[in-house]
């Protein structure tokens, strides 16, 4: 069998990866070329056709005038759900808080109910849909939560929905065991712990889907020594450890996070800088949700303040029933105009960056030597194109494994 060929060629710009610690490498009439799926040479377009001939190629694609990056990767979701939240959207806009919500039995719990009710088959058609909206958005890796179960069965039902919707799309899925995402009706915090620990936890790892334990740290849902029995649980069972901290008030996540050695820490709006420091210090990426701020109406994360003493942030949709928002191009927007990240540090912030917060050490948020042939062909002229334009969809061309896979 011969080697399937793959050539880009002619971009204005191509960002092959990271470079320092916050920035990109962009090259100028850029091009790749990857054999089997897998880079092989990337650089100035003459010197990567001088080699790897379009003619020669099995996939070649002329990017004149276009930008090409590495797929994007979504390192935040809670993608999986069933059910219409939308009537606590105008809740909100009449005063009501997310977490009076929650607190009063909707929000998260509501989806609860809907998740519950759902067939496997249901969950699957809805996830597949979203699916199909993030690869048409540039998404070439995605995770995805559960924790609308909250009951062993169902947590496990959503992680098998989770696999069989991603083992059927083009998308990667990254799933995560998410038991702790908020107690459910009738029992309390300390006795669903327990719960979570002693028949969620062994039954998800007898499953053996999920990558990650993720848990919502936060006041009046899981406290910060909750949170740290869960993941130290999760990690005696080779889960690795994320933590949803500082949404609302900071309560200690950042330094579950730091002392757990979690893969990321995600929302950071209340962080101050010793939560930085310690974050940083023990390598936990950050990961920033300004979908989620802008839906609340909250002030944004602190992102310059990690990126100006030189550490990278990730970027994520967030999507969940509370965040509608799918496409990491409106997620730079956002992470620009109201966090101040510039092109560079927002494209590395849905590529390299968010590959680090799930771990990912195939080069996928990269288009160096040796990675994954994931690319996203945006039809605009730089990469300052991807946060300027915020009305239409950029993307003209996906290609996953050196494959089109959207067109
Ligand atoms: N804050 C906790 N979990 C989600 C929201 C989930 C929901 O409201 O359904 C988040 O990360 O924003
Ligand atoms: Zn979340």
């Amino acid at each position: 069998m011969t080697d399937h060929l793959t050539v880009v060629y002619g971009a204005s710009e191509l960002v092959v990866g990271p470079e320092g610690p916050t920035g990109i490498e962009v090259v100028a009439d850029g091009a790749f070329a990857a054999v089997d799926g897998t880079v092989v040479a990337v650089g100035p377009t003459q010197d990567v056709l001088a080699e790897f001939p379009a003619e020669n190629a099995d996939v070649a694609i002329d990017a004149t005038g276009k930008t090409v990056l590495p797929g994007f990767v979504d390192p935040h979701t809670h993608a999986l759900f069933a059910g219409d939240r939308s009537d606590e959207f105008v809740a909100k806009l009449r005063g009501a808080t997310y977490e009076e919500i929650l607190s009063d039995g909707g929000g998260i719990l509501r989806t609860v109910d809907a998740v519950r009710e759902a067939t496997d088959d249901e969950l699957v058609t809805n996830l597949t849909g979203h699916l199909d909206a993030m690869l048409e958005n540039g998404t070439t890796t995605v995770e995805i939560k559960s924790g609308y179960g909250l009951d062993t069965e169902t947590e496990l039902r959503m992680l098998a929905a989770i696999d069989e919707a991603g083992s059927r799309h083009a998308v990667d899925v990254v799933p995560t065991f998410m038991g702790a995402h908020a107690v459910p009706r009738g029992m309390d915090t300390d006795e669903y712990t327990e719960h979570v620990v002693s028949e969620q936890l062994p039954a998800v790892a007898d499953q053996g889907i999920a990558t990650f334990c993720d848990v919502f740290c936060e006041r009046g849902v899981f406290s910060a020594d909750q949170s740290r029995r869960i993941l130290e649980a999760g990690l005696e069972y080779g889960l690795t450890p994320k933590v949803h901290a500082d949404e609302f008030a900071a309560i200690g996540g950042t330094d579950v996070a730091a002392d757990v050695g979690a893969a990321s820490a995600d929302h950071l709006l209340h962080t101050d800088a010793d939560g930085r420091a310690r974050l940083v210090d023990a390598g936990v990426t950050p990961v920033v949700l300004p979908g989620t701020a802008f839906g609340l109406g909250a002030d944004y994360a602190d992102a310059r303040a990690f990126l100006d003493s030189g550490h990278e942030v990730a970027l994520a949709t967030d999507f969940n029933p509370n965040c509608f928002v799918r496409t990491m191009g409106l997620v730079a927007t956002l992470a620009s105009v109201g966090m101040r990240m510039t092109p560079d540090e927002v494209v590395r912030g849905c590529t390299s960056a968010a590959a680090n917060a799930l771990d990912l050490s195939d080069g996928r948020g990269t288009l160096a030597p040796e990675s994954t042939a994931d690319a996203v062909v945006l039809d605009v002229p730089s990469i300052a194109h991807l946060p300027y334009r915020f009305d239409t969809n950029p993307v003209s061309t996906v290609l996953k494994s050196g494959v089109v896979v959207h067109a």
